[in-house]
């Protein structure tokens, strides 16, 4: 019988890329308490516990780990796996590849060093202050590169620069695939397990990023953001969505995508149905253009129903695992005024049972508990319903 497949996320892939050098230990995904965790779609989650194994591939299908299940937890965006993990195989791919040298490598390849961890690019002054604390020893600069990271790039562009500092140094570059996990002591105490176990010698520690993390933070201005409008057919999701997407557009801030349910079903999600399954794959495609979207400092706009709480916290996480923010408005219309509404007629379809699970009539919608703005359009106007949102948008659009 063959053993249930999971890609992992940006970040979990980093985690397991330490384990796999060895230095993180054990290597093993935690319970909901820790950071390393591991979490999975919850039909893989069952799938692992029948089989008592999880096998773990990259983005390209290729297995690179194996996990021991031991326990299950729920957590919002699926099943948090517990278990050892084994590793299979080394990811070989991918920008500047031949830098993520493994420990034991470091100390084989550069024995005498000083290293350097470094987390944002380095000032002239840093540069500087290096040079004078090295005094002569050889330098290697191990630029810790993993998803959330660094403070004001991304991983490749620290990577990019922390070679043109080196270039100045004459030090050698490691790379380090350390995420962020959003718990910043446990993120300090993580960094500080996996640079010990890289350097070879002595540590020159530059100042942590949260020393200086508001003066180097990206503005919301120049990051990438999803705006995800969710709520019941009727609700306005799409009409608000489109006058959002027309005053962007007309005030040149940023350059946007409108990601709109009905158009994304025309063309990206064609031939899918309403299903719960169908849905999901929907949402999956909808969240994850949207994340390239982020990626390269894009707003996307996106307006489906997206009924399931745990679809949404996957797009909240493949966006955040893309460097982007999300933001999420829910359109929380009542299902009476949706009804009244009823502007293409589905809501009387649905009632007469012409049409099959229908959200709100014959399928649920999961209210958001985490949205950043809640609008009830009910006897409103669409503009002022359009302020709110441009307000609360308003970092990103200056
Ligand atoms: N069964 C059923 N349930 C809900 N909606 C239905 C259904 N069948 C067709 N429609 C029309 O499809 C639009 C919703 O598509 P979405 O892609 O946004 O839905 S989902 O997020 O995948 O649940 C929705 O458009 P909006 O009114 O813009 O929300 C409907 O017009
Ligand atoms: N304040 C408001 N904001 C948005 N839509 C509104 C508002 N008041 C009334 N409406 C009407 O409600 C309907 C919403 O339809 P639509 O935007 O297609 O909803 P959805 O995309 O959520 O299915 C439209 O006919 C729109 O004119």
């Amino acid at each position: 019988m063959s053993l249930p497949q999971h890609c992992p996320s940006a970040r979990e892939l980093d985690d397991l890329e330490l384990f796999a050098v060895g230095a993180l230990a054990p290597a093993r995904f935690e319970s909901a308490d820790g950071v390393l965790t591991l979490v999975v779609p919850d039909a893989v989650g069952v799938a692992a516990v029948e089989a008592g194994t999880l096998e773990l591939v990259e983005p390209e299908g290729t297995p690179i780990a194996r996990v021991t299940v031991e326990s299950t937890y729920p957590a919002p965006a699926g099943t948090g796996i517990v278990g050892s993990v084994e590793t299979l195989a080394r990811n070989e791919v991918g920008p500047f590849r031949r830098l993520y040298l493994t420990p034991v490598e470091v100390a084989a390849q550069h024995p005498d060093a000083v290293t350097v961890p470094v987390t944002a690019p380095l000032t002239s002054g840093e540069i500087e202050a290096i040079r004078d604390r090295a005094a002569g020893r050889p330098v290697a600069l191990l630029a810790l590169a993993g998803v959330g990271t660094p403070v004001d790039t991304d991983p490749i562009g620290l990577i990019r620069s922390t070679l043109s500092a080196a270039e100045q140094l004459s030090a050698a570059v490691v790379a380090v695939p350390l995420a962020s996990h959003g718990d910043a002591e446990a993120d300090h105490a993580l960094g500080t397990t996996v640079v010990a176990a890289y350097a070879p010698g002595e540590i020159l520690a530059l100042p942590t990023p949260a020393d200086d993390a508001e003066s180097t933070e990206q503005p919301e201005a120049s990051r990438g953001v999803v705006v995800f409008f969710t709520g019941l057919s009727g609700s306005g999701k799409s009409t608000i969505a489109r006058a959002l997407t027309d005053v962007v557009l007309e005030s040149g801030a940023r350059s946007v995508t409108s990601l709109d349910g009905d158009i994304v079903r025309r063309n990206l999600s064609a031939g899918l149905t309403f299903s719960k399954e169908d849905r999901e794959t929907n949402i999956r495609r909808i969240g994850w253009v949207a994340a390239e979207i982020a990626r390269h400092g894009g707003m996307a706009i996106c307006s489906p129903i997206a009924p399931f709480d745990q679809t949404r916290q996957q797009v909240r996480q493949f966006v955040e695992d893309a460097g982007g923010d999300f933001v999420l408005i829910h359109v929380a219309t009542p299902l009476e005024e949706c009804e009244r509404r009823d502007k293409k007629g589905l809501y009387a379809k649905a009632r007469a049972g012409e049409i099959p699970e229908f959200t709100g009539i014959s399928s649920p919608y999961e209210e958001p508990t985490d949205a950043d703005l809640v609008i009830d359009t009910t006897g409103r106007a669409l503009d002022d319903c359009l302020q709110e949102v441009l307000d609360l948008l308003d970092p990103y659009l200056s």
